[in-house]
């Protein structure tokens, strides 16, 4: 792993490094806020997923996360959002290849040698920031942003226990049911649409739903409201009768305006459940 920048931030550090990944097979870049009370002790960690186009970059500059985060004492990871580099597979649209790996282990050509985004957010990068930062893998919690909270609700619910929290800001909710997520789908994983259930989070509330607090935030003037489908998402929770805070915040649009509008309080409601118990 290498160090790419650290600036001190809140109190904390706002650190950049890159490492060569096993999952992605290539270089990757990763965002990591640690608050203060990591020099003295392992802290818990919210993990921030991204949405198309993005880059770690854009969350760890935009989101406006890290004071809130430095006031919880709670660190921030900012995974990249697909693998990246010459050799790694690409599309001219911007919702497909590079900056658009929806969290899923590509099983088609050309993208299964490098768009294992799955692994790598569950998996690698887990263990490689606990083995070298000062994270309590014990306490866990999860956000995203659009394809970031698609990826985020996904994995909270087919990973039970790990995380105690969930939250997303305008995610996609029913990706097997709109052209974003049935086209990306069909790309890295195939036709058989079997295999894409396990990724859409309206599918998931249906089947087991998630053991803790669920926020979700939407904006009522988001440009991209037929594709995200909050409505589907809303109805599975209610008809799971799962505990849930969904809401449509009046005006906003998908933007990082917006994000930040709602970050502080996405992370007081994670550090509720990371303090619990
Ligand atoms: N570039 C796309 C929009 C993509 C988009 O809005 N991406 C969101 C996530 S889904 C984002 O966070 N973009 C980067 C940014 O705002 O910094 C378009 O022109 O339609």
């Amino acid at each position: 792993m290498e160090t790419v920048s650290e600036n001190a931030c809140f109190g904390g550090t706002q650190g950049v490094y890159t490492h060569k990944s096993k999952a992605c097979d290539c270089d990757m870049t990763f965002g990591l806020f640690l608050p203060e009370e990591a020099k003295w002790g392992a802290v818990p960690v919210l993990w921030y997923l991204s949405g198309l186009t993005c880059t770690h970059e854009n969350a760890m500059t935009k989101a406006g996360a890290q004071q809130w985060a430095a006031e919880q004492g709670i660190a921030l990871v900012f995974p990249d959002t697909s693998p990246r580099g010459e050799g790694v597979a690409n599309d001219d649209a911007f919702d497909l290849g590079q900056g658009a790996g929806f969290y899923v282990n590509a099983t088609q050509d050309p993208w299964a040698p490098h768009f294992r985004m799955w692994d790598y957010v569950t998996e690698e990068l887990p263990v490689l920031i606990a083995s070298n930062f000062a994270i309590d893998s014990a306490r866990q919690a999860i956000t995203g942003h659009s394809m970031g909270g698609h990826g985020a609700l996904t994995i909270a619910m087919n990973i039970p226990d790990r995380f105690a929290s969930v939250s997303a800001f305008s995610p996609i909710v029913n990706p097997t049911q709109s052209s974003w997520g049935r086209k990306q789908f069909g790309a890295y994983l195939g036709s058989d649409e079997s295999q894409w259930s396990k990724h859409d989070a309206t599918l998931l509330m249906n089947e087991k739903g998630f053991d803790g607090p669920i926020l979700c935030d939407t904006g009522t003037s988001d440009q991209f409201l037929d594709l995200l489908m909050p409505e589907s998402f809303a109805k599975a929770c209610a008809t799971r009768r799962q505990q849930s805070i969904l809401r449509m915040q009046p005006g906003y649009d998908h933007s990082y305006f917006f994000v930040s509008s709602f970050m502080e309080e996405h992370i007081a409601f994670h550090a509720e459940a990371l303090y619990a118990g």
